[in-house]
């Protein structure tokens, strides 16, 4: 990605509740501005916290949905997701544009954006409980029914797939993100 390409890749970042998602796309934004993220819409209270997303109810959401505003939406968790068309005018200037997808969509993704790089992030099990406790957005009930979803397959055919382990320091999984990400920069046109 450089300030003369023509569009910048979708990073697709995924897995388990409380691996590292969003912490992990924060510190890559934050320390490269080539890259940015992509605001969610989410079907979650907007007190939930954590990431910075646009909450909006399920009526809304269906509305948006019939009114073609999502480049890509699916349901999870109990909730619907969604990500709006504007992220091609983000990756009109080039930037690599970070976004939390399910592990479910990335074969659609992989068609709808085309320049798709997919980071895995993984860490140990005995890690996702402790942190999404300590997360504390989700009660116990549904921390676990996360956990129980932690094993969820990546598709075969991604044609870009890059694993993070996020088990340890954080730094060393923005390291690692960064490697990955740049290792499969589409290659300048001549
Ligand atoms: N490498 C890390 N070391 C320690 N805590 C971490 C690390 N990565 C994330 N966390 C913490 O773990 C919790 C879950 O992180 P989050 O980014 O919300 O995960 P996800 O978006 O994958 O659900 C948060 O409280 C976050 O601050
Ligand atoms: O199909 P999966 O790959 O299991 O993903 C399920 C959902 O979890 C993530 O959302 P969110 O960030 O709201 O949840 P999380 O913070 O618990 O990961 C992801 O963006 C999906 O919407």
């Amino acid at each position: 990605m450089t300030e003369t390409s023509a569009m910048g890749p979708v990073i697709a970042v995924v897995g388990p509740s409380g691996v590292g998602k969003d912490s992990l796309m924060e510190a890559l934004a934050a320390g490269d501005q080539n890259l940015c993220l992509m605001r969610r819409v989410v079907t979650r209270a907007p007190e939930a916290g954590g990431e910075d997303y646009d909450a909006v109810s399920e009526e809304a959401f269906s509305k948006l949905v019939a009114d073609g505003h999502f480049a890509l939406h699916w349901p999870a968790h109990g909730l619907h997701y969604g990500i709006p068309h504007q992220i091609e005018a983000l990756r009109a200037a080039g930037r690599g544009v970070l976004v939390n997808l399910s592990r479910a969509v990335l074969l659609q993704a992989q068609e709808v954006f085309g320049d798709f790089i997919v980071l895995s992030v993984t860490a140990r099990p005995e890690v996702l409980a402790e942190r999404l406790t300590q997360r504390g957005r989700e009660d116990s009930a549904e921390v676990q029914r996360r956990l129980a979803r932690a094993r969820q397959p990546l598709p075969a055919g991604l044609r870009r797939l890059h694993q993070i382990d996020n088990s340890g320091d954080l730094q060393q999984a923005v390291a690692a993100a960064r490697a990955a990400i740049y290792s499969t920069a589409v290659p300048e046109r001549a």
